[in-house]
């Protein structure tokens, strides 16, 4: 049974809450238990723990018939793969330095998993290593991993960080578990089928370290029964800085497992009214040892806010990488227009960029008198010529309005969309392109919609020089600015679906992404900024940056897997549009960042910055940026001569 749905959250997929058995060799009967016990699977070891292959009597050396807890039959296929984790022995130690040890538990492993993809398990519990050093355990998952077709393995990683990392503390006493994680991944090669089960302890590391595994591969977060406080009535109960972490569990699609025995009461009939499954605790006699954890789990789960009607329309786009659009280059389709077209908030911080300027550019005295030249530049199929129209009618300014387009398809729905709305009088409609557009007469306001998310990277500043020339001296532009803007980030998901493609073109693009699973390390920072009308005629558009990050100091190494990307624009004096996450406009949908990966991802840490260089480079044809790392590692440029990926003119 589910942990419940979220009110009006209908399109988001349910949370489930598994639960840590010991071993039993009547699987029917303990999955049954568990799942009458309210939980949805179990996670469950696979094999009798006294088993070592070398203490095998018939001299077969665990060749022989292994102490499985029952045959594949005894449940049927989609049991197995829908509410089974096999739970690899935990006594496993393929570090030990005792060779027998060492060698049974390579055995054991190998049988183990081999077993549980022969019941096409979903997932393995992995130990946790049982010291720093990890290699050997390593190399032997690593080995599975190439040949598993599609069982994910869990390695169980403490969630533990000692926070006293200044004042001269000896860094070998210092405990990060992240880094027996990191150690982990890098000798599998950041395998896409090895995630980590966080193991959730009474006392956790601050948020920034926290933060980090949020980018991380984490598929389930195991909490103890200890970890529980108790509440006045003897139930159990969350600190309140745990609850945020279940609430971003959840948030990130992390299945909860709850282990340990039951250490709170559970009296039948003395109901707990936090708790919304209420009707459980009248089971009676027969409740589930662990039922008032899982019950309190539900109980997070269910009073967590609905998600914002914008985020649930976003779900389906959440860390899945998208080609940026070229709309000089490319013709949009109508179904690009039309979402576009649905971004209000958009038109509505342009239509009151419009209304300022047309305000400051006649005064009241001449508004009967005056008409304003307001040239919409890549009017696409009109919205923003109505943004006009509308600042117009607001602020009872005169406007005659010139709408060029590129694109002959949005030509044809931009007159009858003149027709439609009687607008012939006002509206001027121009088929071409702006760069090489005579215009019969000059602008007091050049309007223009071209951003990207990385602000410049649809060539806005290239079209915008072009248009220039029919802007009068002292006209207007409206957006007047952009700046694009970098952060570093943990995003291995995103790097390792880049890695998939197994060249190196997907590398060096750059891609739209609605970031979800990603940590993001340190505070943006501006990259380029470009100004219009530009003034000196001699600015060209290449740019250079370079940009130095520091990790804040509780946060811990961390991997950078790349930089998101965003953009602010002023489109008239205090009125802006943006995605940048300290400032980004609420409820715009236009845009999501941008992501550029490192072909190599770096680890970075606290006091040692991490120096990224970005060029914004321009051909007579193309226009492409260049990235790359110089501390705390070098790393090669990326995308030299815009090989891989570029913009055309
Ligand atoms: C991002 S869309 C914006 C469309 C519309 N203004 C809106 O806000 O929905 C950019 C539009 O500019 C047009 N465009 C791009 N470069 C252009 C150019 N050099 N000359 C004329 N139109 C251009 C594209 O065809 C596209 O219709």
């Amino acid at each position: 049974m589910p942990l419940g749905e979220r009110t009006g959250d209908e399109k988001s997929e349910s949370r489930y809450c598994g639960v840590e058995t010991e071993f039993s060799d009547d699987v029917p009967q303990l999955l049954s238990s568990n799942l009458h016990g309210g939980f949805d699977f179990v996670v469950a070891p696979l094999m009798d723990p006294t088993y070592r292959p070398s203490l095998m009597d018939d001299g077969s050396n665990g060749a022989g018939l292994l102490p499985f807890a029952g045959s594949d039959l005894v449940l049927s296929p989609s049991q197995w793969s829908g509410h089974v984790v096999g739970k690899i022995s935990s006594w496993i130690d393929l570090d030990s330095e005792d060779e027998v040890l060492r060698t049974d538990s390579e055995i054991t492993l190998k049988q183990e998993i081999s077993w549980a993809s022969h019941l096409s398990l979903q997932a393995c519990l992995l130990p946790s290593p049982k010291g720093p050093s990890c290699a050997n355990y390593a190399r032997c998952v690593n080995e599975i991993l190439q040949n598993l077709t599609s069982m994910q393995l869990w390695l169980t990683i403490p969630l533990e960080k000692s926070d006293s990392d200044a004042g001269g503390a000896n860094p070998d006493h210092m405990i990060d578990s992240w880094y027996l994680w990191n150690s982990f991944r890098l000798l599998c090669e950041h395998h896409s089928q090895l995630s980590v089960a966080l193991h959730v302890l009474p006392s956790l590391p601050s948020a920034n370290s926290l933060g980090r595994w949020f980018g991380e591969s984490v598929r389930a977060a195991i909490i103890s029964s200890n970890s529980f406080l108790t509440n006045a009535r003897g139930y159990p109960c969350l600190s309140k800085r745990h609850q945020n972490l279940m609430a971003a569990f959840f948030n990130h699609s992390i299945q909860i497992v709850i282990s340990g025995e039951q250490l709170h009461s559970l009296p039948p009939g003395n109901l707990d009214t936090t708790a919304n499954n209420s009707d459980n605790h009248n089971e009676g006699l027969h409740l589930h040892p662990l039922r008032s954890y899982l019950d309190y789990v539900a109980y997070l789960y269910q009073r967590m806010d609905p998600l914002p009607e914008q985020e649930r329309f976003e779900l389906g786009y959440r860390d899945y990488l998208q080609s940026p659009l070229q709309p000089l280059m490319d013709n949009l389709e109508a179904q690009t227009y039309e979402t576009f077209e649905k971004d209000t908030v958009k038109y509505i911080q342009y239509q009151r960029a419009i209304s300022k300027a047309l305000l400051d550019r006649v005064s009241d005295e001449e508004a009967s008198a005056l008409t304003t030249v307001l040239m919409v530049v890549g009017a696409g199929r009109g919205p923003l010529v109505r943004a006009a129209l509308q600042a117009a009618e607001e602020t009872g300014r005169k406007l005659r309005v010139y709408a060029v387009e590129k694109n002959p398809n949005a030509i044809i729905t931009l007159h009858s969309l003149v027709k439609l709305e009687g607008w012939e009088k006002e509206v001027i409609i121009i088929s071409c392109d702006m760069r090489c557009w005579d215009a019969p007469e000059k602008a007091d306001v050049l309007v223009s919609e071209l951003l990207g998310s990385f602000g410049d990277n649809e060539l806005s500043p290239e079209c915008l020089d072009g248009a220039q020339r029919f802007l009068k001296p002292d006209g207007i532009s409206i957006p007047s600015s952009y700046t694009s803007f970098i952060q570093p980030i943990t995003a291995s998901k995103l790097y390792n679906d880049v890695k998939s493609h197994k060249d190196l073109l997907h590398f060096e693009t750059a891609y739209v992404v609605k970031l979800h699973r990603v940590a993001r390390l340190a505070s943006t920072q501006p990259v380029f900024t470009f100004a219009h009308p530009e003034s000196s005629t001699k600015r060209k558009n290449d740019r250079y940056k370079k940009l130095e990050f520091e990790i804040p100091c509780d946060t811990g190494s961390a991997m950078v897997h790349g930089f998101a990307g965003y953009f602010d624009a002023t489109l008239y004096k205090d009125v802006h549009l943006g995605i940048e996450p300290s400032t980004a406009t609420s409820n715009m949908f236009s845009w999501f960042p941008i992501f550029f990966p490192l072909r190599t991802p770096v680890c970075v840490q606290p006091g040692i910055p991490l120096i990224v260089h970005l060029w914004r480079c321009c051909g007579s044809t193309k226009v492409w940026y260049e990235w790359c790392v110089s501390s705390p590692v070098s790393t090669p440029v990326q995308n030299p001569n815009g090989r891989s990926y570029w913009v055309g003119l």
